[in-house]
């Protein structure tokens, strides 16, 4: 909608043909109700058309980003795909990137990634990005190409602080949003963001990430929305933990699939991630909130 508005020439593809089919005809969109769809976005369900884009944004759950590419036959040889979703992949243990260069190793991959509910992009709220691209050269090209007036990309070469900032920043939101669902109050929440922000900072870091990049927008940035939004889908699942109440299945949140293939990794490698650790934890059903907080208080003192 961002791009379509600023004047771009943009085809939206959906795997459901019916679904597709009745967006062409109400130019609206079922999960973004009350936004119309600008005349310029060309709707369509068939894949192979739509796969000869020089430039694909992915925006589809994490989980099943490997399957989306697998679905396309084509090499998407040289075409940019970047990559819109938050998260890492419990089949191989790794972001984005790393999923599309094994999956189309011919194609260029790229991260798309910051504080954005796409409600706000779509209205044309102004919103701040961050698009990392390990090709400066072609990074830069899309920066340029992605940025409209309310819309503004940063652009980074640092790939793995950018996707895992963005996959980590949902774990930290459930936390917060259990710590405030069962009612432990704001402070809790700052010092859960602040050791959160820590946690995130230590992971991407491990991984070769730089740790400014945590400390911008794919970062902090986002932490501080999610973190902070009943808009944050991971923050509202991590309030209803919080009150033991259950949530909707059809709700997508990357954030606990993600807890659980960092966890995962954190075991193999040694990495000390207790807040992650806990919302997995809480996920799975293997503790209460009441549990998690006395592990999380009674870990030894230590400096900051
Ligand atoms: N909604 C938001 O405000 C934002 C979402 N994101 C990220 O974007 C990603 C997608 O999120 P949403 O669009 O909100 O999720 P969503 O669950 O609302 O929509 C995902 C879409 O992907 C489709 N899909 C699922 N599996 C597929 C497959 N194998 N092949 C083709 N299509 C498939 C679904 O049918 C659905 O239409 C997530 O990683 C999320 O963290 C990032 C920033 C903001
Ligand atoms: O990533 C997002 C905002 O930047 C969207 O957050 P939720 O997936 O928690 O709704």
């Amino acid at each position: 909608v961002a791009l379509a508005s600023a004047g771009q020439a943009v085809t939206l593809w959906g795997r459901n043909a019916g679904t597709m089919a009745r967006m062409r005809d109400t130019r609206e969109a079922p999960r973004l109700p009350g936004i119309a769809l600008p005349r310029e976005i060309t709707i369509s369900a068939e894949i192979e058309t739509v796969s000869q884009a020089q430039t694909l944004l992915l925006a589809v759950p994490m989980q099943t980003l490997s399957a989306l590419l697998h679905d396309i036959s084509a090499p998407l040889n040289g075409q940019r795909l970047v990559a819109c979703c938050k998260g890492i992949d419990l089949g191989t243990g790794t972001g984005p990137s790393r999923v599309i260069a094994e999956a189309k190793p011919q194609a260029v991959p790229a991260v798309l990634t910051g504080p954005s509910f796409a409600a706000d992009i779509a209205r044309g709220l102004p919103t701040a990005l961050t698009l990392a691209c390990a090709d400066a050269e072609i990074g830069h090209a899309l920066q340029h190409q992605l940025s409209t007036p309310s819309l503004r990309l940063y652009r980074s070469t640092d790939v793995a602080g950018a996707e895992l900032g963005g996959a980590l920043k949902n774990v930290m939101a459930i936390a917060c949003g259990a710590c405030i669902g069962a009612g432990l109050g704001d402070s809790a929440r700052a010092a859960l963001m602040t050791r959160g922000f820590a946690e995130m900072t230590r992971f991407a870091v491990h991984y070769g990430a730089q740790p400014e990049t945590l400390a911008g927008l794919s970062g902090l940035g986002d932490l501080a929305l999610t973190c902070t939004s009943e808009l944050s889908r991971n923050y509202r699942f991590g309030q209803a933990l919080g009150r033991g109440e259950s949530f909707d299945a059809n709700v997508t949140v990357e954030g606990a699939a993600t807890a659980r293939a960092v966890t995962a990794i954190a075991q193999k490698r040694s990495l000390s991630l207790p807040i992650s650790t806990a919302v997995a934890a809480l996920v799975e059903q293997r503790a209460t909130v009441a549990e998690v907080l006395q592990d999380l208080l009674s870990r030894p003192l230590k400096e900051e």
